[in-house]
């Protein structure tokens, strides 16, 4: 996440502008393609972040009345996470750049690559994080998952060890993030490899441990594409969610401490309007 708008921001605040405007212009129109209007469901309604039908009221009225405050232009952190060679890179490649490499070829420590979106008209990037999984590569890797805002942690549905390593990868990746703070998903990769019935026989374990986590499971192939938007468009969507209604709480606490402020001293009032100025690099 952009640490301080940029001194545009600061700008077009003053011309009346919406901030982040002048950023905006300047970048590529969004994908048609990147364009989310309704709330993605979820793969599976025993282990899902949440299994309403549609984007938060609050976040819907916000976002029709451009009320949004700095989400428009914030770039949100995810991290993918997992054994090695369990398909996070194709997992990525394929939704990013619609490719699929059969060939093996090991992460060296980090990789990343930038998505846009527009949700319910806002326009909104995640920034995807691709970390190795070798071991020789964790501390590299492990430097860059700090200030994640969603956690993707990713199995091979035909490897069960690496289902069970999903516990010590969510745990390393929680001693730089704040759990209060953060979405997490676990995914399994590799659909195409085994027969519906195999699925179905292991499916259980896999839902266990997401419920145990607190996050949402999905399964997806990158190879056939199976699932792969279906699941981005998810995490875009409860990514942005959480960033509207954050941004609405921080501005509803701030209105109630300006109240109470006022109504305690009113001879503090000059020295509180006065640290009330709007200043954006702050
Ligand atoms: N059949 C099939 N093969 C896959 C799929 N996803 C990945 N693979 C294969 O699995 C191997 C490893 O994939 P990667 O995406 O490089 O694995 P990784 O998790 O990024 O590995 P590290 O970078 O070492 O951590 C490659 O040979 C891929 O072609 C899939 O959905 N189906
Ligand atoms: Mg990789």
């Amino acid at each position: 996440m952009f640490p301080c708008p940029p001194f545009s921001a600061c700008k077009e605040k003053e011309e009346g502008k919406q901030p982040g405007a002048f950023i905006m212009s300047v970048l590529p129109p969004v994908r048609k393609d990147r364009i989310i209007s309704q709330l993605p469901k979820c793969f599976c309604k025993g282990a899902a972040l949440h299994t309403e039908d549609g984007f938060h009221a609050k976040v819907k009225t916000a976002c029709q009345e451009q009320r949004t405050g700095t989400v428009g232009f914030k770039i949100s952190k995810v991290i993918v996470v997992g054994d090695l060679a369990v398909g996070k890179t194709c997992l990525i490649n394929r939704f990013c750049k619609d490719v699929f490499d059969k060939n093996y070829k090991a992460t060296i420590g980090v990789d990343f690559e930038m998505e846009r979106f527009e949700v319910l008209g806002v326009p909104f990037s995640l920034q995807l994080w691709d970390t190795a999984g070798q071991e020789r590569f964790k501390c590299i890797a492990s430097t860059y998952y700090r200030g994640a805002q969603a956690i993707i942690i990713v199995f091979d549905l035909t490897d069960v060890a690496s289902l069970h390593h999903t516990r010590q990868w969510l745990e390393d990746a929680m001693k730089e993030n704040d759990p209060t703070n953060v979405l997490l998903f676990l995914v399994g990769t590799k659909k195409d490899l085994i027969s519906p019935a195999q699925y179905s026989a292991n499916v259980q374990d896999a839902i266990n441990v997401a419920q145990e986590m607190k996050a949402e499971y999905w399964a997806v192939s990158s190879l056939s594409g199976e699932n792969v938007k279906e699941f981005f468009f998810r995490v875009a969507s409860l990514t942005f969610e959480a960033n509207v209604l954050a941004e609405l709480e921080k501005s509803n606490s701030r209105r109630i401490g300006d109240v109470v402020k006022i109504s305690n001293n009113t001879s503090n009032l000059y020295a509180t309007s006065k640290k009330k100025q709007p200043n954006c690099c702050q």
